[in-house]
């Protein structure tokens, strides 16, 4: 890890003790010991480690517990099989991934190495090269042997470009001014080596063309600085940043690096084209990711399949069987898709996973969650096993409850943690919540807001695009027809609408056709719509994590935005008022209002996030379908 160097010796010392504390341990200890929560033996890195460490160790409090019964979900459109747990289990983490990456370590940084060495190391291999050619070119004189030369370097440039980078690095000081002002903390297990993160586009070890997508931003944001070089040297890896931080890209570019780096075999029934799976908890997700992959992709013969339900599978099937259109060059190496139809296919025979050595779980948290935790499994365990396989997992949110569940499925993994480990919010968002005693009044609040936030009826501008939430889909249904009837250009998009009307829907939105978006939580995690300026929470969701992500669809990519939530304490809402508070206090934000509700915070278990299915609860009071 690159630190300042007042801090290499102590953490040396500590990182050397840990070690031979691990090795001690691992001696004697079950595989179940080898949780990713931080235990003693894990070498875990931050810039103020000593002061922001224990501050939040001290601060961490405990997550309320969600009275789901008191209202029972119904299952979610995403998930369509009812499977057994499958049989994959936390595997023996004896035998390390190889990935082609090897050559990193030539250029990867050492922050003990003084300048003068470097200058000494630097010239060796400018000398080296240089003899190199002047060798080169003294035996191949004649035209014949200049065009070999040729190819050759042309060759071995291609190949460096898939593993080495000619930018400097930065320095061990750069790198902790970074991490300490990012906040950001690096649990690296001792079984890996020091991860020292890019601070800059050009220290990507990738191939020049992949790199072009980092035209349109300044720099890495900070989860992609700290989760590139482990997840790009084959390592597995958790990413917890905020909402609309680029988590994305963070898996996107070491997916494509890696299928650069390995050609397909020639499409056949045996030997299966397809290497990366990313699974998502909607449909528009996996529509959204599958783009973002399509994008870098192309340009290397590599294409996407989205695989979702709610269409037919006819065009899906196509592509995962490489139909693609005539004189396409392009081969289907990714899948991007929701767990229900996913195993829909793979039932059907349609889909092989047996290939897949590159897994991301997007949304984890929500992914290993008891609605998906079985289809998750089943789908996991049809991949290559966990010590061929590279494992990423990323979110926003990272609760206790689900991190026992996510070890299982990783080897080691680094874990990098931008802002607080316990829930945060994406600190650019403005946080405003108001508490009503009487629901009925929400309307008339939802169209003073409307109109303070400035916005016009029949708005195109984008930047007065505002995303409203309701809980159920007879609620948004009802929001929707009030706003419309009120004049405003308004579109919803829950699980009552054919999948062509969602999509549809959040296209208009996007485009500006309409202003106003009426969703469920089928549209709170991971959506990227530019420039919303606001969202109203019009009815307060089931979980906090699911507040966080709501709120997350505003402010990203380093923007601002505004949320406001109408809270009146019924149903689920009572229980959620502690933890309500503590987010918006950790974010520099206050409701005294909401101290009337009881502010206990109980710990969190396992279970099912928002309104989304579990099969173990017997649905007693209100159904809550999206
Ligand atoms: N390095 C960067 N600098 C600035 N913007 C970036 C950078 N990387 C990605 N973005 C942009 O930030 C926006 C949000 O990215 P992305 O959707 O990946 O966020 P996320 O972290 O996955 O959010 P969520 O938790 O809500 O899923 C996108 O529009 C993306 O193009």
């Amino acid at each position: 890890m690159a630190i300042a160097p007042e801090d290499a010796t102590s953490i040396e010392k500590k990182s050397k003790k840990d070690k031979k504390d691990k090795k001690k341990k691992s001696r004697s200890l079950p595989a179940e010991t080898e949780s990713i929560v931080p235990t003693e033996t894990e070498q875990v890195v931050s810039a103020n480690d000593d002061s922001k460490a224990s501050k939040k160790k001290s601060k961490k409090r405990k997550h309320a517990e969600v009275d789901t019964e008191a209202v029972a979900t119904e299952r979610n459109d995403e998930m369509q099989v009812d499977a057994e747990p499958a049989t994959e289990v936390s595997e023996k983490k004896k035998k390390k991934k190889k990935h082609s990456h090897e050559d990193q370590k030539d250029v990867s940084l050492d922050p003990t190495e003084s300048s003068s060495d470097k200058k000494e190391r630097k010239k060796k291999k400018k000398d080296k090269k240089q003899d190199v050619v002047m060798d080169a070119a003294a035996e191949l004189s004649d035209a014949k042997a200049e065009k070999k030369e040729k190819k050759q370097k042309a060759k071995k440039s291609a190949e460096n470009a898939g593993s080495s980078s000619s930018a400097s690095a930065s320095t061990p000081a750069e790198v902790s001014a970074f991490l300490t002002k990012n906040n950001i903390t690096i649990h690296v297990p001792s079984s890996s080596s020091p991860v020292t993160p890019f601070l800059n586009f050009a220290q990507l070890p990738i191939p020049d063309p992949l790199r072009t997508f980092s035209a349109k931003f300044k720099e890495p944001s900070p989860v992609q600085s700290c989760t590139w070089p482990p997840a790009l040297e084959g390592k597995d890896v958790i990413g917890i940043a905020e909402t609309g931080s680029g988590k994305t890209l963070a898996f996107g570019v070491p997916a494509l690096a890696r299928l650069i780096s390995s050609p397909p075999p020639p499409p056949s029934k045996s030997s299966p084209t397809i290497t990366t799976l990313v699974v998502a908890p909607t449909r528009e997700l996996a529509i959204q990711t599958h783009e973002a992959l399509e994008g870098l992709g192309e340009q290397f013969g590599i294409a996407s399949v989205a695989v979702f339900g709610g269409v037919p599978k006819e065009g899906q099937v196509k592509m995962l069987r490489n139909l693609h259109k005539a004189n396409s060059k392009l081969v289907t190496r990714i899948i991007v898709g929701t767990p229900g139809r996913i195993l829909d296919l793979m039932s059907e025979g349609a889909c092989d996973l047996s290939g897949v050595e590159f897994l991301v779980l997007d949304e984890a948290d929500r992914m290993l969650d008891k609605g998906f935790e079985n289809d998750i499994r089943k789908i996991i365990s049809s991949t290559k096993p966990q010590t061929e396989r590279q494992t990423l997992m990323f979110s926003a949110t990272w609760p206790d409850a689900v991190r026992k569940l996510a070890s299982t499925f990783l080897n080691d993994p680094v874990r990098v943690t931008v802002g607080s480990d316990d829930l945060t919010a994406n600190s650019r968002v403005e946080q405003v919540v108001e508490v009503f005693d009487d629901s009925r009044g929400k309307d008339a609040h939802l169209l003073r807001h409307l109109r303070a936030l400035g916005h016009k009826k029949m708005s195109t501008d984008a930047d007065s695009r505002i995303l409203i939430f309701a809980l159920y889909k007879a609620e948004a249904s009802r929001v929707e027809n009030m706003l419309r009837r009120e004049g405003y250009a308004v579109g919803a998009l829950h699980g009552d609408l054919s999948q062509n009307n969602r999509l549809q829907a959040l296209e208009e939105f996007k485009s500006g056709k309409t202003g106003l978006l009426v969703a469920t939580d089928v549209a709170a995690r991971g959506l990227d719509i530019p420039n919303v300026g606001a969202v109203i929470n019009y009815t307060f969701p089931l979980t906090i994590e699911d507040y966080i992500h709501r709120i997350g669809r505003t402010g990203r990519g380093g923007k601002s935005g505004k949320s406001i939530t109408f809270f009146t304490g019924e149903n689920q809402e009572r229980g959620l008022a502690g933890e309500l508070s503590r987010v918006l206090t950790d974010s520099g934000f206050s409701c005294p209002d909401l101290k009337k509700f009881p502010m206990t915070i109980k710990k969190k278990e396992h279970g099912s996030y928002g309104a989304f299915f579990r099969d173990d609860i017997v649905a007693t009071r209100k159904k809550i379908v999206f």
